[in-house]
């Protein structure tokens, strides 16, 4: 049989991100704070005050006039402590201020108690040279009133929200949750908790791309496991009408019990691209009655390559996200490489001593290496390595959310 040439994964990703830019989940919502974590902001989000709101004092300490000090001790005139307002600063004396309580009108110099002496008539003695505006955080140091602090297409997590929360937002404007269709195929999958029938193996696709998906802010509609039979199939695709994708995983390389791609084909169309990475060569992408279909490689190690590095990032560019793609860092690799591939490889491997290490078993029907991993360790097509040499690292932790 013919082998065709493999499609790159960057010409993959490019592909699937445009018809995602086609496709944007483009509805939006507001949600409370508490609810927004992980969601996708919909608008950029405006400052509508200064921050921090006036001068304040980053330490506990005196706040001076410097032009008031001569090096002589001075009179304590005032106590601001954080949240109150203070009196501007009589001329000649100090006050004694705390951190993030608002400097008085008047000081223009903050020196912190441990380079004071407080005197027994009570007046505080200065110890060292004075700077002007030291220990002052700025009105305003942090963002302008009117700043665009987060922009449009901006992940949520906790340091954006207590962001919003820091400039009085109690709900943000959000796009809606993606609604994508789950669905399982291969007769030889059951369920975990019922019994292994002979050929049968436990579904563990369903269940990482399920939490998977929950982390990436969708709403899943489970549809189990399809079973390989065209009528129940039919039925089963035809209650998946509000998806906003169909995700499936298994039945579309080149075996013949693949009904779920015939069916799929009848109502809509699908490509099947063979993919330079491995594992996960064979991705199905297309549409069944208008709702965009990607079919991910069943074996398990490869749905979960295939879905962090393509899938992933096409769901995201759904919502509007531009870094889709993960932070990655260069490892020495703590192995050697000595035949090079026609596919990129993408090995599960953990960190150890500053060098990548690779877990024993790549083979794509192995998802302990992955469970085992702290990340990928991606080879290049056609790359040998020697120990040492650097290797490009995509921590899971990066694309697992
Ligand atoms: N003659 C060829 N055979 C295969 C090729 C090829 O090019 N020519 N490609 C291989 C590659 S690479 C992969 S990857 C698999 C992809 O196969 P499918 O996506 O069609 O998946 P299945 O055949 O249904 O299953 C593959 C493997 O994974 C297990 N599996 C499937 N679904 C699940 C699940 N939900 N949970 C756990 N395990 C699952 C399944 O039992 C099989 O062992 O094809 C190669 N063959
Ligand atoms: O590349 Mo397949 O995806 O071997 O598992």
């Amino acid at each position: 049989m013919k082998k065709s040439a493999l499609m790159s994964v960057e010409e993959a990703l490019e592909c699937l991100l445009q018809l995602a830019e086609r496709e944007p989940i483009g509805e939006f919502e507001r949600v409370a704070l508490d609810d927004a974590d992980g969601r996708v902001l919909a608008e950029s989000l405006i400052s509508p005050l200064d921050l921090p709101p006036w001068p304040n004092s980053a330490m506990d300490g005196y706040a001076l006039r410097l032009a008031d000090w001569t090096g002589g001790p001075l009179t304590v005139s005032q106590t601001i402590f954080a949240g109150q307002a203070p009196e501007p600063l009589q001329s000649g004396t100090c006050a004694r201020i705390f951190t993030g309580a608002p400097v008085p009108e008047g000081a223009d110099c903050v020196e912190l108690q441990e380079n004071t002496e407080l005197l027994e008539d009570g007046r505080v003695r200065f110890a060292q040279a004075l700077r002007p505006r030291q220990h002052i955080r700025e009105q305003g140091q942090e963002t302008r009133r009117g700043d665009a602090v987060l922009a449009a297409g901006s992940r949520l997590g906790p340091a954006q929200l207590g962001l919003a929360a820091s400039l009085g937002a109690t709900e943000l404007t959000v796009r809606r949750r993606p609604r994508v269709a789950l669905l399982s195929t291969g007769d030889e999958l059951v369920e975990p908790g019922r019994p292994l029938g002979p050929g049968q193996i436990y579904n563990s696709n369903r269940t990482l791309l399920h939490s998977w998906l929950k982390r990436l802010g969708c709403n899943v509609l489970d549809a189990g496991i399809l079973p390989d039979d065209p009528q129940l199939t039919r039925a089963r695709l035809g209650e998946l009408g509000g998806a906003d994708l169909i995700l499936s995983t298994g039945g579309v390389s080149v075996g013949e019990a693949d009904c779920l791609g015939q069916i799929l084909r009848e109502e809509g169309e699908l490509a099947l691209w063979k993919l330079a990475i491995k594992p996960g060569k064979p991705l199905t992408v297309g549409r069944y009655r208008g709702i965009p279909v990607v079919g991910l490689p069943g074996n398990p190690a490869s749905s979960l390559v295939t879905f962090a590095l393509l899938a992933r990032p096409y769901l995201l560019r759904r919502l509007g996200v531009q870094a889709v793609m993960p932070l990655t860092f260069p490892v020495p690799a703590g192995f050697v490489w000595s035949k090079p591939g026609k596919r990129r490889e993408y090995l599960r491997a953990r960190l150890g001593e500053g060098r990548a290490v690779l877990y024993p078993n790549q083979s794509p029907g192995v998802l302990l290496s992955a469970a085992w991993a702290d990340g990928l360790v991606e080879i290049p097509e056609n790359t040998t390595l020697a120990e040492g040499d650097l290797v490009c690292f995509i921590p899971l932790s990066e694309v697992l959310g």
